[in-house]
Order: C-alpha cells, then structure tokens, then sequence
C-alpha cells in the first residue's frame, strides 16, 4: 500500500519525574523569550503531578494502538517513535532506524493543525536529527490532519458526552493553545482551529452558539498571542448569563499537561468559583478512529 518501510510517531515529549523537570523546561524554551516566572509556574504544575507529564506515556499507548490498527489491517511495518524535548529523543530514534536498515519513514506528529508550532517546527525537528545521522533514512511528515473523520469524530462524540451531564443551554467552548501573533502561519492555524471547532459544534449541537478561545500562553505580557484567554472568557459568559460549559480541546489530540492542569485544574477552578457548570470533553487519545489514522495517510502515500 505504500513504499514507506517504517512509522514514526513524533511528538513533544514531557518530563518522566521530578529531576526531569528543569531540563525539560530548558529543551522546550532554548532560544526562545520565555520569562523566568513563567518557567518556574509551569514547573509547579508538572511538580503537582509528581514531575511526571502524561505524555509519554500518552506516546507510548498510541504507538501500541497503532501497532494494534496495522497488525488487525495487515500492515506490515514497524513503528517508531521519538520527541523534540525529552527521551526517546528524536535524533536517537533516527539513530536506531538506520541501524534496523529502515531507509524511507513517513511521520506521524501528535499535533494535527497546520502553523509554526503545530506543522513547521516538526518538520525542523526532522531535518535537525536527520542531520546529526549520517546517511539518514528520508522521512516524510504525514500531511496535516485536522479535517480527517479519524480526529474529527472522536470530538464529535465526547462534545456530546460533555453536554449530556450538562443543563440545557450549556455552552460550547472548544479551546487551543494560544500563540503570538507573530507567529509564521498563525492565520492558517486560526483558519483551520475555526473549522474544526464549527465541524463539531454543528454536528455535536447544531444551531447551538460557540466559542474558540485560547490557553496557555506564555511569552512576556507585552506580546500579543492569540485571545481570548479561557479563564477570562469563562468570566465573560458567566456575565451573561451562561451557567453551564463543555471545554472542547480540539487544539490537542491527547490529555497531555496542557489539558491535566490548564483546563482540568486552572479553567475548572475558574468555573468552580463563578459558579459554572463545566465538562471537560475527551481528546482521541487512543480512540480507534484515530489510531487508524496513520493507516489511513499512508494509504495515500505513493
Ligand atoms: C501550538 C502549541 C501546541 C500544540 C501543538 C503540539 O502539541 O505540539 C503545544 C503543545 C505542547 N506544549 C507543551 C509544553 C510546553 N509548551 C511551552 C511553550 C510554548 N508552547 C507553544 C505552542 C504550543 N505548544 C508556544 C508558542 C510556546 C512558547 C515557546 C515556544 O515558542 O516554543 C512550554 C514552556 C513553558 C510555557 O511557556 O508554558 C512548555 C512546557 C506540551 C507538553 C505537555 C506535557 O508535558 O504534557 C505540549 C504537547
Ligand atoms: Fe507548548
């Protein structure tokens, strides 16, 4: 089905326990304008959970499932898989894959949207390990899939579980994470975010009203990143008279920290003190719809 011999599963990568901490927080912030307080509050959330973010292991039960979705389809190939911020690091794992004799990858990234942070900056972690390995094998980066059944459906789905536990008249807030302003391809990433969140509320409470709105920004207060801020909005909607949310994260595909604290704690606690109703919908995670989405790309693949 395709000329592809191996998956590679590529994703952020989080910290495993507390000593993995700080290091991690300099890998993710390298080069980049983040305050210091910013980087000592994130690394309490990380600290509320025992140092350890849920993402690698997120990782490492989506790659069994795709594992799972190939062996029940008959696709015979193995799967990889590699971060840009923590072990397995991504230059190791293009390391390990030379040495199995792999020669042309196609990479699967847990980020679905187009954008800097969401396509561009994996496409640079690619070129960057394949450079630190000589005679690397190609690797190829899956095209984006915000608009496939297999991500879109599963939010359709728990959109509708966060409602039914829900008053009439809950609102539907689907939420991403923020960026600059400034950044490369921001519009495209806004464009598809509207898309996808309109694509589930039209199916999941057609006619209902619905809102996108942003998380976890960092950066210095006098940048401008996208808005609004959910804990503001939620203030704005209860204003208003709303008295029941469903928080739809559709900016991510897994409960990684950004979801486990920024909707789950912060946003819900926020909630808990205007007196709001509030759900959290589920991400795919390891939905079966999405594990078979890797299959499915490369079934497109020349
Ligand atoms: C668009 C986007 C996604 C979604 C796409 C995707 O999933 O890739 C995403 C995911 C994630 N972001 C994560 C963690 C962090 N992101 C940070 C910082 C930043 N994120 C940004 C954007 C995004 N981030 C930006 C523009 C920055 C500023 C610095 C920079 O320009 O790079 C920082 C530094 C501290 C802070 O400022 O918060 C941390 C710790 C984790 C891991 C969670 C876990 O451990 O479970 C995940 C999945
Ligand atoms: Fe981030």
């Amino acid at each position: 089905m395709t000329s592809y011999d191996a998956l590679l599963l590529l994703s952020f990568g989080g910290p495993e326990g507390p000593e993995d901490v700080i290091p991690f927080l300099e890998n993710v912030t390298r080069g980049r304008n983040i305050p210091r307080e910013r980087l000592e509050e994130v690394g309490e959330h990380y600290h509320l959970f025992g140092g350890v973010s849920p993402i690698n292991r997120l990782c490492r039960e989506l790659k069994a499932a795709i594992e799972a979705d190939f062996a029940a389809n008959g696709v015979d190939l193995p799967v990889y898989w590699g971060n840009r911020n923590w072990t397995p690091y991504l230059a190791d794992t293009v390391r390990q894959m030379k040495a199995d004799g792999i020669r042309r990858a196609a990479a699967f990234v847990t980020s679905a949207y187009s954008g800097y942070s969401t396509n561009d900056q994996y496409l640079n972690d690619i070129a960057r390990a394949r450079e630190e390995v000589p005679d690397a094998p190609e690797i190829d980066k899956l095209p984006v899939y915000c608009d496939r059944p297999g991500f879109v459906d599963p939010f359709v789905d728990a959109a509708k579980e966060a409602l039914s536990g829900l008053p009439d008249g809950a609102r539907l807030v689907f939420t991403a994470h923020s960026v600059p302003l400034s950044q490369p391809n921001r519009e495209h990433y806004v464009a598809e975010l509207e898309r996808v969140s309109r694509t589930v509320a039209d199916r999941a409470a057609p006619g209902a009203p619905w809102d996108l709105v942003y998380q976890s920004r960092s950066g210095p207060p006098t940048q401008p990143w996208l808005e609004p801020q959910i804990t503001d909005h939620l203030e704005k909607l209860h204003g208003e008279g709303v008295r029941a949310v469903a928080v739809v994260p559709v900016g991510f595909v897994s409960d990684h920290m950004e979801v486990k604290y920024d909707l789950d704690v912060e946003a819900a606690d926020r909630a808990a003190e205007l007196g709001l109703a509030f759900a959290r919908a589920a991400t795919p995670g390891t939905d079966p719809r999405f594990a078979a989405l890797p299959r499915h790309l490369l079934g497109e693949t020349p």
